[in-house]
């Protein structure tokens, strides 16, 4: 099970996450966030994270320009797309190099199909709750949508998932639930993760997922 922890801005709270080992680390690079990390985060914080780190930029239908110059900044290795992104858009960042995630908010079954377009160009898909701040708000979508999901790209589970939540998320029967996207639910500020929480978390879910032999 892949652990992503997102929407991160102070230089010793990502050190210390990063001894956690997570898959992949979030930052957000939307003005209307308030994780947005473009001006606050020193480049320099995110460069020097471990390579088996996979450093991912989160945009909300920024342009492609905008995308590739703030990865170089940041030496970002993936991007997240939360916004109406194109599945064209998706083709040229994966070509650039960048491991793509595009993210899909599902109130209804016909949210779930629409992913079909994005088969083969993006590494994972994203499922969260659909808000007006477009992501990190902390709470659930249903579920059970996913079980309509018939794609075969791998993705991502995220939306309020917090402490407590690692059984119910172990018990899921989806072969193509590759990981999940932690945030708000473990923070104690905007961009201020418990890195206790955090451990105990992260801890707890790898050892329910673990393959069995
Ligand atoms: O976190 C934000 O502020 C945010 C704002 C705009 C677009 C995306 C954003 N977050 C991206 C994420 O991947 C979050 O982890 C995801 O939305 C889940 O957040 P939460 O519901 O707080 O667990």
């Amino acid at each position: 099970m892949l652990i992503k922890v997102c929407g991160m801005l102070e230089p010793e709270n990502i050190r210390q996450l990063s001894t956690l080992k997570p898959d992949l680390i979030g930052f957000i690079f939307f003005p209307g966030s308030p994780r947005y990390a473009a001006s606050k985060l020193d480049p320099g914080v995110v460069k020097e994270l471990p390579a088996d780190i996979t450093k991912t930029g989160v945009f909300v239908n920024a342009g492609y320009e905008e995308i590739v110059k703030t990865a170089g900044l940041f030496g970002l290795n993936a991007v997240q797309l939360h916004g109406a992104e194109s599945p064209e858009m998706c083709r040229s960042l994966k070509a650039a190099g960048f491991k793509v995630i595009k993210v899909f908010h599902p109130k209804t079954q016909e949210d779930i199909t629409a992913c079909a377009a994005y088969e083969g160009l993006c590494d994972f898909f994203l499922f969260d709750t659909a808000s007006k701040a477009h992501g990190g708000s902390g709470r659930k979508f249903d579920w059970s949508l996913i079980g309509k999901y018939k794609g075969s790209t791998p993705f991502l589970l995220s939306g309020g998932i917090g402490p407590g939540d690692e059984e119910m998320i172990s018990r899921l029967q989806l072969p193509l639930l590759t990981g999940i996207d932690l945030n708000s639910r473990f923070e104690t500020a905007p961009g201020l993760k418990d890195i206790e929480h955090l451990r105990i978390f992260i801890e707890h879910i790898r050892k329910l997922t673990k393959t069995q032999v």
